[in-house]
Formats: structure tokens, C-alpha cells, sequence
């Protein structure tokens, strides 16, 4: 096995699995899940990912419902259109796709979003769900992630894990997955002391700090697992844009057991667990077990 994480392979297994799961669905319950995205303004990379998850949306047999506001929409119009969302049946999940133009409160958006809806898990009713151990919504990139490492290595109990980075949206939902797993571990950040010496403790390394190939690759234990979440957009040294991690993929891969390469890992996942959390939320809106 090449200690390359192909999360794009992966991410389209995945979407295999769900398009047979989504005909199942519509064959014996009458319905296909629909998933609702809203776009505020004008950002190129999120038009994107935008068009990209509206794409996979319809090609695993799903409805999708794509929202693009300008980017002088006032929150109170954002706010409208989310009950909107809320109360359309045939909308199952609900994602508006940050970062927010200025003038609007992210925190009030994501709390508008019915939770049972909330396909991204950015509520702090699903967060604090998935912090107990409830029936959560779970942030796609950390999920993702976590099926990455556990189709590599089996049973991640009593492992070491360190996880670079405490965002709401990937660090601290990631470390809550991994202790759910039963690692021990490690949230290391920008006030770390001697974050070189705590990550090569890390049998499980996952970097999501969003800043480009800050891992270096004598910060990786000999043998360690590398996740990179990190998607920066850089120019490279022959004056072309491209696409790195925070991980310093080539230094990293001579240390590593295994390691997700940027583009092609954590970044196909995102989307397929997106997709997968809009069937789940589908599944309990209509009180199928699955
Ligand atoms: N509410 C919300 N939820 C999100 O999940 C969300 C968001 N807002 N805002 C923006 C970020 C970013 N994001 C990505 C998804 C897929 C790739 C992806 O598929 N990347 C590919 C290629 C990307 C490329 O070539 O540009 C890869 O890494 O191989 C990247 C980034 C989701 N986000
Ligand atoms: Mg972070």
C-alpha cells in the first residue's frame, strides 16, 4: 500500500454508496433528499466549491437548490431566506457557505439554521451534541478526516493524536471526534510552546492552521499518520498559482506511514460528507432509520 491517502478515491466511493443508498430511498419512500446552498456575494473560490457541490448534489441523485445573493445583501434578508429553508419540506439540508460579506453576523446565520438541517453541524446545538455525545450533525472536513484514518489504521483506540489548530469548524470538532474514538488528545495552536516537539509525539497528525507547508517534515514521528486540512492558495515559485496544505507534503512523506496529499485529500471529502450528512438529516426528518 503506497503511504498515500487517496481521499479522492475515497470521496468517490463514497458517492457511490449514497447514490444507491438515495435510489433505495426514493424506490421505497417516495422522496429524494435536497440539499440547499446560499452564496452571499461574489468571493471566485467559493463560487467554486459552490458550483462543485451542486454538481456532485445532482450526480448522487439528490435535489439541489442553489441561493446566490449579492454581496449587499442585509443580514435581515439572509435571515428570511433561512426560515424559508426551514420550513420548505423538501429542503433536508442547509448550508450557507462561509466566509459572510461584513455586514452580517455568522454566528446569527448559523443559529437561524434549523439544526436538524444544519448539514455543515456549525449549530451550537449540534456542536454541543457531538461535545456529549448525542445524535450530532457532524462538520464535514473533521469527519471526513476521521473516515480517512480509520480506513487506514482499523482501530484508532489509545492512539496518540495531535490536532494543529482549535477552529470551531475543523480543530475542536476533529479533537472531540478523536477522543471519541478513544485517542489521547493533543489540541496544539498558535500559543503552543514547542509545537515542533508536541507534533512529533503524534502518531495521528492533523494539521488545520491555514498556513501554507508550516509543518515541516521533521515535525512527523517516523510511522505517524498526516491528515492535512489545509487549502492555501499560493504562488509558486515559477510565478503560477497553486495549491498547497499546511503540511510540507514531500519533507512530510519521507517520515510518514501515510499521508493525504492537497489537492486530492481531505478536500473531496469535505463534499461526499456533505452529501452524506444531507441523507442522514433527510433519514431523521422522515423517521427512517438508518
Ligand atoms: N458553510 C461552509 N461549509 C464548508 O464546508 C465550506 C465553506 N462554508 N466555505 C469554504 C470552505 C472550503 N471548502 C472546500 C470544499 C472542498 C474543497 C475541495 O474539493 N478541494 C479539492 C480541490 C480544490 C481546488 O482545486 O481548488 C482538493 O482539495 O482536492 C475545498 C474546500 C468547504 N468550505
Ligand atoms: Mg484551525
Amino acid at each position: 500500500m503506497s503511504n498515500i491517502i487517496d481521499g479522492k478515491a475515497f470521496a468517490e466511493g463514497l458517492r457511490r454508496r449514497l447514490a444507491t443508498q438515495i435510489a433505495g430511498l426514493k424506490e421505497k419512500h417516495g422522496f429524494i433528499p435536497g440539499l440547499a446552498v446560499v452564496l452571499v456575494g461574489e468571493d471566485p473560490a467559493s463560487k467554486v466549491y459552490v458550483r462543485n457541490k451542486a454538481q456532485q448534489t445532482v450526480e448522487v441523485g439528490m435535489a439541489s437548490f442553489e441561493h446566490k445573493l449579492p454581496a449587499t445583501t442585509a443580514q435581515a434578508e439572509l435571515l428570511a431566506l433561512v426560515k424559508r429553508l426551514n420550513e420548505d419540506k423538501s429542503v433536508n439540508g442547509i448550508l450557507v457557505q462561509l466566509p459572510l460579506p461584513k455586514q452580517i453576523d455568522p454566528q446569527a446565520v448559523l443559529d437561524a439554521i434549523d439544526p436538524a438541517k444544519d448539514v455543515d453541524g456549525f449549530h451550537v446545538v449540534n456542536a454541543g451534541r457531538l461535545a456529549t455525545g448525542g445524535q450530532a450533525l457532524v462538520p464535514c472536513t473533521p469527519l471526513g478526516c476521521l473516515m480517512l484514518l480509520k480506513d487506514r489504521l482499523g482501530d484508532l483506540s489509545g492512539k496518540r493524536a495531535v490536532v494543529l489548530g482549535r477552529s470551531n469548524i475543523v480543530g475542536k470538532p476533529m479533537a472531540q471526534l478523536l477522543l471519541g474514538e478513544s485517542c489521547t488528545v493533543t489540541i496544539a495552536h498558535s500559543k503552543t510552546r514547542d509545537l515542533a516537539g508536541e507534533c512529533r509525539r503524534a502518531e495521528i497528525l492533523v494539521a488545520a492552521v491555514g498556513r501554507p507547508e508550516m509543518v515541516r517534515g521533521d515535525w512527523v514521528a517516523p510511522g505517524a499518520t498526516v491528515i492535512d486540512v489545509g487549502i492555501n492558495r499560493i504562488t509558486g515559485p515559477d510565478g503560477k498559482g497553486k495549491l498547497v496544505g499546511d503540511v510540507a507534503f514531500a519533507e512530510a512523506a519521507k517520515h510518514a506511514g501515510a499521508i493525504t496529499p492537497v489537492p486530492g485529500g481531505v478536500g473531496p471529502m469535505t463534499i461526499a460528507v456533505l452529501l452524506q450528512n444531507t441523507v442522514t438529516a433527510a433519514c431523521r426528518q422522515h423517521g427512517i432509520a438508518i
